[in-house]
């Protein structure tokens, strides 16, 4: 999205993200090479690319998981820099490819215990009532108040994924960088979480890193494409599957490794090639 973007998301209190020239540099290689990006509440924005294009690098610089130049800004307020924990406290929350949720602790003490992580104990007291509330929210929020008193450990894979994102929700997240929330995934679980996170998006500002593109077809309303650390197109799914770059790229990493030959058939197929 463009600084008009921006501009928007500011005249109209709707939080946002903005990250301009963000460099990470492992050992002299450019994993991330002066990306911008502009992630504005309301969007379900999808980052996409091939293996090993940075996209997680991305989402791990943004929550300070690994050094970074360039900015980013929340809402008008600096992010890189600052420690972990502070970024989680300004409400940046991130989920991994695999879940990290206590499998002995029910649903509801998972949600419990992140409503009230980083926070004293004193506040925690004075909040108490506050957040059974957030908990019992989020529970319905995320389709799991059935089982909020099983242990989190037997859970179907797509619901521990739901239980990481209720986790962000009670952790008050309305920014949420999701990496592969629908891996392994049947398509039936895919289509639910899709329409969380759209539920989810309305009221917060969303990025889902992905590789399956039918799920990207499905509920994206923007997408990135990251290539070699860097941007090579945003648009609307329309807009990217028309892209001859972005058909490039796919096919060439199909070559290089077989994987992707898939995507990049579909992609082009789709945009009528
Ligand atoms: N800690 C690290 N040290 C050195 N190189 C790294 C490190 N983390 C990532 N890289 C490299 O940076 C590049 C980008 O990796 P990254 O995991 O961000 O890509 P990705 O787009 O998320 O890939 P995938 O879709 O396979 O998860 C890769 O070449 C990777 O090998």
């Amino acid at each position: 999205m463009t600084p008009t973007a921006v501009a928007t998301g500011a005249r109209t209190g709707r939080t946002y993200l903005e990250v301009r020239g963000l460099t990470v540099t492992f050992d002299g290689f450019r994993a991330v090479d002066g990306v911008d990006l502009t992630l504005i509440q309301g969007d379900l924005k999808f980052l996409i690319g091939p293996n090993g294009a940075g996209k997680t690098t991305v989402v791990d610089a943004i929550t300070g998981l690994v050094p970074a130049t360039g900015t980013v800004d929340k809402t008008g307020q600096p992010v890189l820099g600052m420690k972990t924990h502070k970024i989680a406290r300004m409400g940046i929350g991130r989920t991994f490819q695999t879940a990290s949720i206590f499998e002995d602790l029910t649903v509801e003490q998972n949600l419990d215990i992140a409503a009230g992580s980083g926070r004293g104990w004193l506040t925690l007291l004075r909040r108490r009532r506050g957040r059974a509330t957030v908990v019992a929210e989020a529970l319905e929020t995320i389709g799991l108040e059935h089982l909020a008193s099983t242990k989190a450990g037997v859970l179907a894979h797509g619901q521990k994924q739901w239980l990481e994102i209720g986790m962000l929700l009670v952790q008050d997240s309305d920014v949420m960088l999701l990496d592969e929330p629908v891996a392994g995934m049947g398509a039936e679980e895919r289509k639910a979480t899709g329409e969380l996170l759209q539920r989810i998006a309305a009221e917060r500002t969303v990025v889902v890193v992905e590789h399956d593109m039918d799920f990207m077809r499905d509920f994206a309303t923007s997408v990135t494409v990251l290539a070699a650390g860097k941007v090579l197109a945003e648009g609307t799914v329309s807009e990217i599957q028309a892209d001859p770059k972005v058909q490039q790229v796919y096919l060439g990493t199909a070559a290089a490794t077989g994987t992707e030959l898939e995507t990049g058939t579909e992609l082009e197929k789709e945009s009528g090639e």
